[in-house]
């Protein structure tokens, strides 16, 4: 195990500080604005603003405590928010947030994504007609050039999360070159028979995500494909399995070549080539590394399996402040497969990269290019 220094959010000014005293207030209060939740609801929902950034961690008061005290409660319960590692305490506060608005019920407001309207504000946004009327064109190139395209549509989807823009408003600064680009290595794992993907967010992330899956069933460099989503509301926008049908119904009530993948794809998922999968550990608040046996066994089966984004590759490589220039090798070679990574940079966790490319980054930004989610990679372990 690495020695690198566990992410906690204790110093002001650092960004997982950031995180926890200004991202999870604004939520609270951006969640309050979007539903006419009744009294009881907006009275835990305050009480958890006020205890999220000057009180301590407390049990669920729920059957669910168990499963926390399993994944390490006993360990942070009674601290501070801000004591335990980061990982832990934004996960913890999530299962919190849904307590409060009653999605676990009993009760009407049971199974009521506080973070639904959100995600369907992404689904018909203009940005999205655009992106889909795209793909028209792009189903002219040749299918090496469609595949490129839609792997890094895939990749750059990933800055389209919604806790992100809450602390990063009009986020749209020009994307630049990879600092790290494996997909040469990527592509050269293809064709496979079994394909995983672990999704990240839904709406705009989500969208792209499928069409890449769509490309590389339809052009048979994958027999089948499985897709890993969250098995409650998580991280605002992360993708359920409610996401994926309202992205593939999206896809097949637009025009053209969206509409072509969107019937593809639900032909996929009804006779199983495309299967949807929400293990009860993709909420966990630990590294993939603790992940349980059965978990593991699933992504061993695979022939490849990409992880996206932010908090995946968090989990993946570990929360950890690493040295920049450590091998991402040497942080995934406990992963029973070949293992890929599409991220775009939004936290302080960074490995597998030169120190030449490191040196030019803090140069020219200082430590911001870690997490301004103006820079991305694409990194491939093989074993
Ligand atoms: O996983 P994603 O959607 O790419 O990013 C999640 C994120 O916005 O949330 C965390 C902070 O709350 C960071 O890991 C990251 O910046």
């Amino acid at each position: 195990m690495s020695d690198a220094p566990v992410i906690r959010a204790d110093e002001p000014g650092s960004f997982p500080h950031g995180v926890l005293a200004a991202r999870h207030p604004a939520l609270i209060r951006t969640v309050l604005d979007a539903f006419p939740y009744g009294p009881d609801q907006r009275r835990a929902l305050d009480a958890l603003l006020t205890s999220a950034t000057e009180g301590v961690m407390e049990p669920l008061g729920t059957e669910d405590d168990e499963r926390w005290a399993a994944w390490g409660a006993r360990e942070y319960l009674g601290r501070s928010w801000f004591e335990a590692p980061f990982l832990w305490s934004e996960s913890y506060f999530y299962r919190h947030l849904l307590e409060a608005v009653g999605y676990f019920g009993p009760g009407a407001w049971q199974g009521i994504d506080p973070f639904r309207p959100f995600k369907l504000a992404e689904l018909d946004s203009p940005e999205t007609d655009g992106e889909l009327a795209a793909l028209d064109r792009l189903t002219e190139q040749p299918a090496e050039e469609q595949a490129r395209a839609l792997l890094h549509g895939s990749l750059w989807g990933n800055r389209a999360d919604l806790g992100f823009r809450l602390s990063t408003p009009g986020a749209t600064t020009p994307v630049s070159r990879l600092v790290v680009d494996d997909s040469a290595s990527l592509w050269s794992l293809l064709p496979v028979d079994t394909i995983c993907l672990v999704a990240d967010n839904a709406g705009r992330e989500l969208i792209p995500d499928l069409l890449l899956l769509d490309h590389l069933l339809h052009h048979g460099r994958a027999r089948r494909a499985v897709l890993h989503v969250k098995v409650y509301p998580y991280y605002i926008s992360d993708a359920m399995t409610a996401d994926v049908l309202d992205a593939v119904r999206r896809l097949a009530g637009a025009q053209g070549a969206a509409a072509d993948a969107g019937e593809r794809l639900w032909a996929a998922l009804a006779d199983g080539r495309l299967e949807v999968r929400a293990h009860p550990f993709s909420c966990a608040p630990l590294p993939y590394a603790d992940m349980p046996d059965d978990l593991r066994a699933e992504f061993a089966a695979a022939d490849l399996t990409i992880f996206k984004g932010d908090l995946n590759y968090r989990r993946l490589v570990g929360d950890r402040l690493y040295s920049p220039t450590t091998r991402f090798a040497d942080t995934t070679d406990w992963f029973p497969g070949p293992v890929a990574v599409l991220r775009t940079l939004k936290s302080d966790v960074i490995v597998g990269i030169d120190a030449a490319t490191e040196a030019a980054l803090v140069a020219a930004e200082g430590q911001r290019w870690r997490t301004s989610g103006t820079h991305a990679l694409i990194q491939v372990g093989v074993k």
